[in-house]
């Protein structure tokens, strides 16, 4: 069933990751914080995630509910279980209001790290998607992915995933060092770095602050709804074109 025809001019899909591609559930990782803390905390990088956690929850402390990370003062190992548990309210308050910090996306990118590589954890995928885009592909689309998570965390989910490494079907990436995702200036940044127009990439998303902010910039948008998605107000769900998976797309060039 065909729901978005997509326009003759578009020859490049960005895609978002969570919520689009990959479940929200999934990206979340809340259970692993606290293990993760206590196995690699006497790491340097630990210790600098912590750090950029503690100078996030600083500029946070006038947020309703923001949680405090208090500096060790070398007070034994009580102290040091209370940072630990300070540390992991805080990161899952943070991704309880899916915020999208450079402290929360880092240290989430070493977890990640640190499961794939030991095949603890492999990515997963809504079941359209990896059809859809070797199709895509297949007519000639060029598909690049464009995620708050950071480039080298994206490379870890597409590249150890149920489906294999799939890094092969992406042209490539982009993360929030081009911009932020709900700014319009960033879609015409990647255009311009494609060396496309803005009107020849389509954007797929579940956030419609960053459909609004792409369509601004002149690129196509239709806003992705998936199981476990942020539900959308009526005034969303009239003012963008909403599909439930990427076989509804229609590309002329598929005809
Ligand atoms: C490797 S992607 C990590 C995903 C992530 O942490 C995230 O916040 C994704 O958000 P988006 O919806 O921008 O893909
Ligand atoms: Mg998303």
């Amino acid at each position: 069933m065909v729901v978005f025809s997509v326009p003759a001019e578009v020859t490049v899909i960005l895609l978002d990751i969570e919520g689009t591609t990959t479940p929200i559930a999934f990206v979340k990782v809340r259970e692993n914080v606290k293990e993760y803390l206590q196995t690699h905390w006497e790491e340097e990088e630990c210790q600098q995630d912590v750090n950029l956690l503690r100078k996030q929850a600083e500029e946070d402390a006038h947020v309703d509910g923001a949680i405090p990370i208090p500096a060790a003062s070398g007070n034994g190992v009580d102290e040091l279980q209370q940072i630990i548990q300070a540390v992991v309210d805080n990161v899952c308050w943070q991704m309880s209001l899916d915020r999208k910090t450079t402290a929360l996306k880092q240290l989430q990118g070493h977890m990640w790290r640190a499961a794939f590589t030991a095949g603890h954890m492999k990515a997963e995928f809504f079941e359209d998607v990896v059809p859809a885009v070797r199709k895509w592909r297949e007519d000639g689309m060029k598909v690049y992915i464009y995620s708050s998570g950071s480039v080298e965390a994206q490379k870890l989910l597409f590249g150890h995933s149920t489906e294999g490494n799939i890094l092969e079907l992406f042209d490539g990436h982009f993360d929030t060092k081009i911009g932020h995702k709900v700014e319009s200036e960033s879609y015409k940044k990647i255009a311009n770095s494609i060396g496309c127009s803005t009107n020849n990439i389509l954007f797929l998303t579940d956030i419609t602050l960053e459909a609004s902010a792409a369509e601004e910039a002149g690129v196509h948008v239709a806003v992705v709804v998936r199981p476990g998605n942020a539900g959308l107000t009526d005034d969303e769900k009239t003012s963008y074109s909403l599909i439930t998976s990427f076989s509804e797309l229609y590309l002329p060039s598929s005809a």
